[in-house]
């Protein structure tokens, strides 16, 4: 496994693999992975000649007041299970080399990035759009791997990809969690031990969405307003958002469509969390 910082010598090493007809696949990370991560990883194995991690904590996708300085940084171990995935290449930028200091461009899809996470993250998919539009091409993948944990995240970088012309496959890959349900993420680490428990508020929030739409007759908003209960009744949660959307627009959808997506966020203290499960909903009879 190759580990390399630069962006021009990345794109080389990509560029000789093109040559040979590799189809190369990468898979953008901010690092500290776990389980979630190496299951993108092997995903791309599974599918691609050339597989290409990323490594970098970009600054511009956190505002202000969120946790870029304290974000892990857990590089050693990072490279270690990129190796035991079987990654060929990782790309560890520094950030000088990503942003130039007189850089004056964003990459910024309009309409999908002002609900949810954007709502609640301002300038937060401008960073993410733009540091994947850059890591892109850099990496020039045929296929591109990330996980349904971040749902927003995956329909804004597929309609960037779509608007943009760039022909890549951009593939999105199951929610891995915690033997608990919890959906696995870096930021768990934050979590104290009485924290950790309250946040299964979030999974139990969703499964109970999941199950009433499937076996009731409820509609949408009736049990969007019980998953929002069930958050904002933990102590110790407080809930950003909980709500039933179209899958791919995610506006707010009919009394019961055929299929929607969950997505909730909340704070337990100074940590923030988002998750969400598909929903499917009983046919009426
Ligand atoms: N539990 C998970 N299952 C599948 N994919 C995941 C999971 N967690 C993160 N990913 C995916 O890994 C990629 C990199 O995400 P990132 O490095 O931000 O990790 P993270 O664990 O989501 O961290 P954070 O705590 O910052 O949200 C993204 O495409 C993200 O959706
Ligand atoms: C896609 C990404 C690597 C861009 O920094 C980040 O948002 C993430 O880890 O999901
Ligand atoms: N997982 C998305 C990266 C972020 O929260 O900034």
């Amino acid at each position: 496994m190759i580990v390399e910082a630069k962006p021009n010598a990345v794109r080389k090493l990509v560029q000789q693999q093109r040559s040979r007809g590799a189809v190369v696949g990468v898979v953008p990370t901010m690092g500290a992975l776990h389980a979630g991560h190496v299951s993108l990883v092997e995903a791309a194995r599974a599918s691609c000649d050339f597989v290409v991690a990323t490594i970098f904590v970009n600054p511009t996708q956190f505002g202000p007041n969120e946790d870029f300085g304290r974000y892990p940084r857990t590089l050693e171990d990072d490279l270690s299970r990129c190796k035991n995935a079987d990654a060929d290449l990782v790309f560890t930028p520094d950030t000088s080399d990503m942003y130039l200091a007189d850089a004056e461009t964003t990459v910024r899809v309009n309409k999908l990035t002002t609900k949810l996470e954007g709502a609640m993250r301002p300038g937060h998919f401008d960073g993410v759009t733009t540091i994947v539009a850059k890591l892109f091409n850099v990496t020039v993948p045929d296929r591109a791997y990330f996980g349904q944990k971040d749902y927003q995240q995956q329909l804004v970088i597929k309609r960037m990809v779509r608007d943009l012309d760039w022909g890549i496959e951009v593939v999105t890959c199951p929610i891995i969690r915690e033997p608990d349900g919890l959906a696995m993420s870096s930021r768990n680490r934050y979590l104290s031990p009485d924290d950790r428990q309250r946040a299964l508020a979030l999974q139990r929030a969703l499964r109970f969405a999941a199950d009433r739409a499937e076996n009731s007759g409820d509609s949408a908003a009736e049990i969007q307003a019980q998953m929002r209960q069930m958050i904002s009744s933990t102590d110790g949660v407080e809930l950003d958002y909980a709500v039933i959307v179209d899958s791919e627009t995610l506006e707010n959808v009919d009394d019961r469509p055929a299929t929607a997506t969950a997505l909730v966020a909340a704070k337990l203290g100074k940590t923030r969390l988002i998750d969400n499960q598909i929903l499917r909903f009983r046919p009426a009879a």
